[in-house]
């Protein structure tokens, strides 16, 4: 007998992300069906593809796929090519998409083609909901969720409960990421021999910082305090599969008084008190506290000697830095409990 539930389907489904939403998906309690595309697979049963999902399921070619019949769409595409998708399956009727790609993230379209490029469908943006619920709220009732990027996820959570209660003057964030934050197609950096034995930063081009997320954190982060000024961002490489690790230093005004640690813990207890996935503890986070969950953890430290406060947050960049939040984020979308088939994530 056909169980009944939310339908779904999981495009670019064969990519790490994919994978993800499928492992979770399949023991979602309010999921009913999954479909899932791929151009490489097409025709092939997942589980036959990649044995650790055990998933029978079968990949199909994403026009293949009814967009008028579901539920919700995971769209886990590159950046540039998920607006496309997205923007026919919301004229096609489909409830909820979640676009796991930077293409809805950023609302203002000048931004957006100055760090990615052409726009192909600037008009969506307006509705986009960005979808870190702990600082922007629920996207319940809305249709298109931009699921935000691993790197600003940690480093939002971090600073926003600061810079929404003191000015600082300067802003620098030391990322470091597992190779599975580049995607499932090998590139020269993520390659075995590049990456085993070593750390690289990377973003870096023509002599300054330029990594695509600086944008994102700094923009989501002027919604509540416009002074936050711009902000520094160099990614690092390491040889881990997954997980993510910001170690954030935070400067204030001149002549302003430092807070301590107790009251930096104080406003994460504040601002996420009542959320299930994102905790401020005394101890520093580590990368092993928080992979294969679905937990940010933020911690901070107080350099009295030179007048700066450091911020630290850890979380998997699979899950939420992407699939756990966008599993997370239809949750709420619909209206059901956030740990919804989450819970063990905890
Ligand atoms: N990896 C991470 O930690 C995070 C990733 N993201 C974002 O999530 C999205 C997916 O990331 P990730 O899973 O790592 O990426 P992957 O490269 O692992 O997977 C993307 C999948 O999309 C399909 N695809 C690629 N190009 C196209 C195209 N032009 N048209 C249609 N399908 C295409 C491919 O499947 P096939 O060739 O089989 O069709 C591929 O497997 C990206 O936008 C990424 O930036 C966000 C946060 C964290
Ligand atoms: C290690 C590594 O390469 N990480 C990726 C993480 C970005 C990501 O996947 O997020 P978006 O959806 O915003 O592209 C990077 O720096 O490009």
């Amino acid at each position: 007998m056909a169980r009944m539930g939310l339908k779904v389907a999981v495009y670019g489904g064969s990519g790490y992300t994919g994978g993800e939403l499928l492992r979770l998906l399949s023991g979602h309690p309010e999921v009913g069906g999954i479909e899932v595309s791929s151009r490489q697979h097409a025709g092939k049963v997942v589980g036959d593809v990649y044995p650790e999902l055990a998933v029978r399921e079968t990949f199909v070619e994403a026009g293949e796929i009814d967009g008028s019949s579901l539920d919700v769409a995971f769209v886990a595409y590159p950046h540039m090519e998920s607006a496309g998708l997205v923007k026919e399956l919301l004229a096609a009727g489909t409830r909820l998409v979640v676009d796991l790609s930077a293409d809805f993230r950023l609302p203002d379209v000048a931004m957006y083609e100055e760090w990615y490029g052409p726009h192909p469908a600037p008009e969506l943006l307006e509705e986009a909901h960005y979808g870190l619920p702990e600082v922007f709220g629920s996207p319940e009732g809305g249709r298109l969720v931009a699921n935000p990027g691993c790197y600003p996820t940690a480093a939002i959570l971090a600073l926003a409960p600061v810079v929404k209660r003191i000015a600082v003057s300067s802003v620098s964030v030391n990322a470091l990421s597992g190779v599975s934050g580049a995607g499932a197609k090998p590139t020269q950096k993520s390659h075995f021999v590049s990456a085993n034995e070593n750390v690289s930063p990377y973003g870096v081009s023509g002599g300054a910082p330029r990594h695509r997320h600086t944008p994102e954190i700094e923009t989501m982060l002027r919604r509540f305090a416009p002074g936050t000024p711009n902000v520094t961002f160099v990614p690092h490489l390491l040889p881990i599969s997954r997980g993510e690790l910001e170690t954030i230093y935070v400067d204030l005004p001149e002549g302003a008084e430092l807070p301590g640690a107790g009251d930096v813990l104080g406003w994460f207890a504040e601002d996420y008190d009542g959320w299930a996935f994102v905790e401020g503890r005394p101890e520093v986070p580590q990368i092993s506290h928080v992979v294969g969950t679905n937990r940010a953890r933020l911690s901070v430290a107080v350099d009295e000697r030179a007048g700066r406060l450091v911020l630290f947050s850890a979380l998997d960049n699979l899950l939420k830095g992407a699939s756990g939040a966008a599993v997370q984020n239809m949750n709420l979308a619909l209206g059901y409990a956030e740990t919804a088939g989450l819970e063990y994530l905890r």
